[in-house]
């Protein structure tokens, strides 16, 4: 979908930006452009619509040298997205929106009902924001307006220069997940300049880490981190990546373990026996319908009456608080198993699919579901070469 060749470009000044560069973008994947501050991302970015001219290579979107085609009609078709959002000041949230599509000649309604869609897309009612104004929004806010605003007339590629780097940290993860479940709704072309490499790794089908004005590994986030192209990557991507796998590397079913379930319908003294039989200090409770219910431990049961009398509810949504879910959905990345397990201090964190128990995350399943992302990435390069930083190391 967008392809680069042998592309360089040189600033009058004699500056090198981007020196001779070669990559591919298959349609409907996102690829990160990750690296030191004036490495050249922004140039490269900025190359294709055409807001910088390469010195010489070609560049070609969906077959096309973009060369040859006019640069106001190519920015029709790439959404722009930048982290300074440039809203319009005296326009509503909606007009900002809906400004591409009004650009194009869309009668006003249409463009109006597509702005609609989209800030609602983009997790903003349009009914509360629509008729605000920039400055009444937050600053996650205006970034998601960027966002929607860039996909207004549904152009196929969408460029983003650090786009969520002007809010704080919390609020950067949730624009993040929430641009994730979006790409996933509206699969565009997306190439997306960050220096962060945690948001690379994040956000990337696939990476392209910069070095100087050069691509030194453009492959998956989970290649990049086990199996560094170069020392410089290496050292870019850092000691923790073992840590950083843990973004990367989803729960599936296989990593579980079954521990002794109860019913909450069951005598205590049952349960009891079938623990001490097992070994065991506590057990899963479930419902009738093998939804989790929480969990009770053994000294707990030996009050008597029922396991629903003695065992420990938990929490289903963050709305039910205190404290946050001492669970997590199957295919979620470790990361979010690890965390619910420090926020705990529990030795496991159970695992849904939907509201229904599939079993439970331990430390050590967690290590072997790392070691199954490393092996899988390394399958076809040399095992030797891959090293590994165990959670305890990183
Ligand atoms: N108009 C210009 N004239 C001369 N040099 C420029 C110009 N624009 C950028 N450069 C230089 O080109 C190099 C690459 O800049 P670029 O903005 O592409 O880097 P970057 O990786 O996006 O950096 P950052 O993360 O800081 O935005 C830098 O050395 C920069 O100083």
């Amino acid at each position: 979908m967008i392809r680069f060749e042998q592309v360089t470009k040189r600033y009058p000044d004699g500056t090198t930006a981007v020196d001779g560069l070669s990559f591919e973008v298959a349609e409907g994947e996102l690829v990160t452009l990750v690296g030191p501050s004036g490495c050249g991302k922004t140039t490269t970015m900025m190359m294709v619509n055409r807001l910088i001219e390469p010195t010489s290579g070609r560049i070609f979107v969906n077959g096309q040298d973009i060369a040859t085609v006019d640069p106001v009609r190519l920015r029709r078709r790439i959404g722009y997205v930048i982290q300074q959002v440039g809203l319009f000041p005296h326009r509503t949230i909606l007009d900002n929106t809906a400004t591409v599509p009004t650009l194009i000649g869309w009668k006003k309604a249409k463009a109006r009902t597509r702005a609609a869609e989209l800030l609602d897309l983009v997790g903003l009612d349009p009914k509360t924001y629509g008729s605000r104004y920039p400055e009444q929004l937050s600053g996650g806010q205006r970034q998601r307006v960027g966002v929607a605003r860039a996909l207004a007339a549904d152009p196929p590629v969408l460029l983003m220069d650090e786009p969520f780097g002007a809010v704080d940290p919390v609020v950067r993860e949730q624009l993040q997940d929430e641009f994730l479940r979006m790409q996933e709704a509206v699969r565009k072309t997306v190439l997306l300049v960050t220096h962060d490499i945690e948001e690379a790794v994040r956000l990337g089908d696939r990476i392209a880490v910069y070095g100087q004005g050069r691509i030194e590994q453009f492959d998956t986030p989970g290649a990049v981190l086990g199996t560094p192209a170069t020392p410089y990557v290496a050292e870019f991507v850092g000691a923790d990546r073992g840590l950083k796998r843990l973004s990367v590397t989803d729960i599936e079913p296989d990593d579980l373990e079954q521990p002794p379930v109860a019913r909450l319908d069951e005598a205590a003294d049952t349960v009891v026996a079938r623990l001490h039989a097992q070994g065991a200090r506590w057990a899963v409770v479930l419902d009738a319908e093998d939804d989790l219910h929480g969990w009770v431990g053994v000294d707990e049961l030996a009050a008597g009456g029922s396991v629903g009398d003695r065992a420990h509810r938990m929490l289903h949504s963050p709305g039910d608080t205190p404290g946050p879910p001492a669970w997590v959905p199957v295919g979620a990345p470790l990361k979010q198993a690890f965390s619910v397990m420090l926020q705990h201090d529990a030795g496991w964190v159970a695992v849904l699919d939907g509201t229904r128990f599939l079993g439970v995350l331990t430390p050590a399943k967690l290590h072997e579901a790392l070691r199954r992302s490393v092996d899988a990435d390394a399958r076809g390069v040399r095992r030797g070469q891959v090293s590994f930083d165990s959670i305890s190391d990183a």
